[in-house]
């Protein structure tokens, strides 16, 4: 991990063996969370007391904003989740000055086959979801991969997940918002109803309201994934078969590609099936004895290298496709737990894997902030999927990172944040680059810079939960604020209580 020389001894050691105090400490502490976890889930769903409860949690909500609005209103309002907790890769610092109102809304609380929509509580994770659907046959249209990802983060962020070249990102499945405003009211939003707030919650990062439930779609699931890797050693041929696949009339259900060098990567293609055929091999790769996923593809390319057969079809069970990445946080942990993917160590310790993001982030020592403040890069662009080519060769030349994530997604022709110019949609692709940055010359900022320049140009966008060192006026270039600004000049005591999202997501204002 140390492309670059820790100063001392000290520093060194902290950095290299991060991993004893994992494995000694945060994985039994991890299992011992995901079990209390576990149980209370249990206990609310057998009492089925969440549905009841809703409506008491939501005053709850109205209370501590009017507590707010009775006084002097001179902080913002974010809302309590301590910044450790989260997905966003750094810390809010604003979390430490704002007024923080305590949002325990944790719950399902509703699956209506019916309608064929969920309704969900903010703080409900991936992993929640994909477990209480299961069992009825039944997914949501676009899951994104890590287990702790919440409703809300995804709903006020962006989510996206390789049916999104389908269903669109996250937001796009979404039918109905719940919202506490500044003036303490709820209301709930829609196509047909507060239409212009509908469409500018996504992507405002709690700078409208509070989300206190989200209605979204789901769809019919089935038993595996029969997926197909379709290995290339030139990149012009991968983003050809890329953009072909993505953009047919009649496309797989779910498409991604890890890059391993600027020339060569895996596509996979998959479809839901109920049977394993006898065209493929039965993968379980969420089992806690199973190698790494990234690895699994990379055997693909390996073998297509050296002309060794490999049966290109796997049938994985839908869970463990669903939430592939999980287990070595993409490529992610091999950083912190260089031999986690040891077969010996998968066989005693896989059941542990992973480590709670969140106890990660609370016990994150110095020297590793300082390490990845200087050499490490987590983002994710999403530029126009025309653009996928120039863009692989770029992010070479200014980060050179590998492996590198490409999910393709539609983005929608409708008010909001993401502003496309013509039809009814067009097709992006989301460039995941995690990882230590091997090109010569490379520095966090001016790099990065140079990248969202290039992102800027293309009419593409930054994801919000990594750092953005865009500057306010190139923010706003990015993002179209046409209609978030109407809204909060609208919306009564909006201002007064929220940030813009610049405020919020901008590297400077986080640690
Ligand atoms: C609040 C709620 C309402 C539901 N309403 C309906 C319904 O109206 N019609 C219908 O057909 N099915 C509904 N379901 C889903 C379905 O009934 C069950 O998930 C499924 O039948 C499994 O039951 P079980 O007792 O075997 O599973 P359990 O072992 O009790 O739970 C299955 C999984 O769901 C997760 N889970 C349990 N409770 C919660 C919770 N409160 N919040 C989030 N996740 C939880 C757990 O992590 C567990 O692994 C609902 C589920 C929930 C959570
Ligand atoms: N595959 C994918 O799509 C992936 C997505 N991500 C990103 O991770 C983030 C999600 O992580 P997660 O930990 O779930 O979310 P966070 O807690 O990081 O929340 C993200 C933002 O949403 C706001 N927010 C969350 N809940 C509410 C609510 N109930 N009301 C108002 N605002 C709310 C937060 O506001 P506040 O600051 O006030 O708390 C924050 O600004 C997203 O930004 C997502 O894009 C990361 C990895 C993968
Ligand atoms: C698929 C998309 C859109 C994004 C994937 C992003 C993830 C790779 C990152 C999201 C949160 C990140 C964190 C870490 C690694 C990269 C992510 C999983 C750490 C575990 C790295 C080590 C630090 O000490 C803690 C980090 C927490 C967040």
């Amino acid at each position: 991990m140390t492309a670059i020389e820790p100063e001392t001894l000290l520093e060194y050691l902290i950095i290299e063996y991060r991993w004893l105090l994992v494995i000694t400490t945060l994985m039994p502490l991890s299992f011992l969370w995901k079990i209390w976890s576990f149980i209370r889930n249990y206990v609310v769903f057998k009492l089925n007391s969440a549905p009841r409860a809703h409506d008491r949690k939501v005053k709850e909500v109205q209370t501590q904003v009017k507590l707010w609005l009775s006084g002097d209103r001179s902080t913002k309002l974010c809302t309590a989740r301590p910044a450790w907790q989260t997905m966003s890769f750094r810390r809010g610092l604003y979390k430490n000055t704002f007024t923080n109102i305590h949002i325990n809304l944790v719950d399902i609380l509703e699956v209506d086959i019916h309608n064929m929509t969920v309704r969900c509580e903010p703080l409900v994770t991936m992993a929640q979801v994909s477990k209480t659907l299961e069992p009825l046959g039944l997914a949501l249209a676009v899951v994104p991969e890590l287990d702790q990802l919440t409703v809300g983060g995804l709903v006020m962020g962006t989510g996206v997940e390789t049916s999104s070249h389908v269903h669109g990102l996250f937001q796009h499945t979404c039918l109905k918002y719940e919202l506490v405003l500044a003036d303490g009211s709820v209301v709930t939003c829609s196509q047909d109803q507060n239409p212009d707030l509908y469409y500018a919650v996504p992507w405002s990062y709690g700078t409208l309201g509070f989300l206190t439930s989200v209605t979204i779609k789901i769809v019919p699931a089935k038993k595996f994934v029969r997926l197909q890797y379709h290995p290339h050693t030139n990149l012009q041929e991968l983003s050809k078969q890329f953009r072909e696949e993505s953009e047919k009339v009649k496309p797989h259900q779910f498409i991604e590609a890890l890059l391993f060098s600027k020339d060569s990567g895996v596509i996979m293609t998959g479809d839901l099936v109920d049977e394993i055929g006898d065209d493929g091999k039965y993968n379980p790769i969420g089992k806690w004895y199973s190698k790494w996923f990234f690895t699994q593809v990379k055997r693909h390319l390996d073998c297509y290298r050296q002309g060794e057969k490999l049966t290109p079809v796997e049938y994985i069970p839908l869970r463990d496709y669903y939430h592939r990445h999980t287990r070595s946080f993409f490529w992610e942990l091999q950083d912190i737990i260089p031999f986690g993917n040891n077969p010996l160590f998968r066989l005693l310790f896989g059941w542990l894997m992973p480590p709670e993001v969140s106890l990660l982030k609370l016990t994150q020592p110095e020297a590793v902030t300082k390490l990845y403040n200087k050499a490490h890069v987590i983002q994710d662009m999403l530029v126009p999927i025309k653009a996928l080519e120039s863009a692989v060769q770029l992010f070479h030349k200014e980060f050179e990172v590998y492996p590198i994530w490409l999910c393709p997604f539609k983005v929608f022709n409708v008010p909001g944040q993401l502003k496309i110019h013509s039809g009814d949609w067009q097709m992006f692709v989301d460039i995941g680059v995690y990882g230590v940055p091997k090109a010569q010359g490379f520095e966090t900022v001016s790099s990065t810079r140079r990248i969202e320049h290039f992102v800027t140009e293309q009419k593409g966008f930054q994801m919000l939960y990594a750092d953005t060192f865009t500057t306010r006026e190139e923010f706003r270039r990015m993002f179209d604020h046409t209609l978030y600004d109407k809204l909060r000049d609208s919306l009564p005591y909006c201002k007064e209580a929220f940030p813009e999202i610049y405020g919020k997501v901008n590297r400077y204002i986080r640690k």
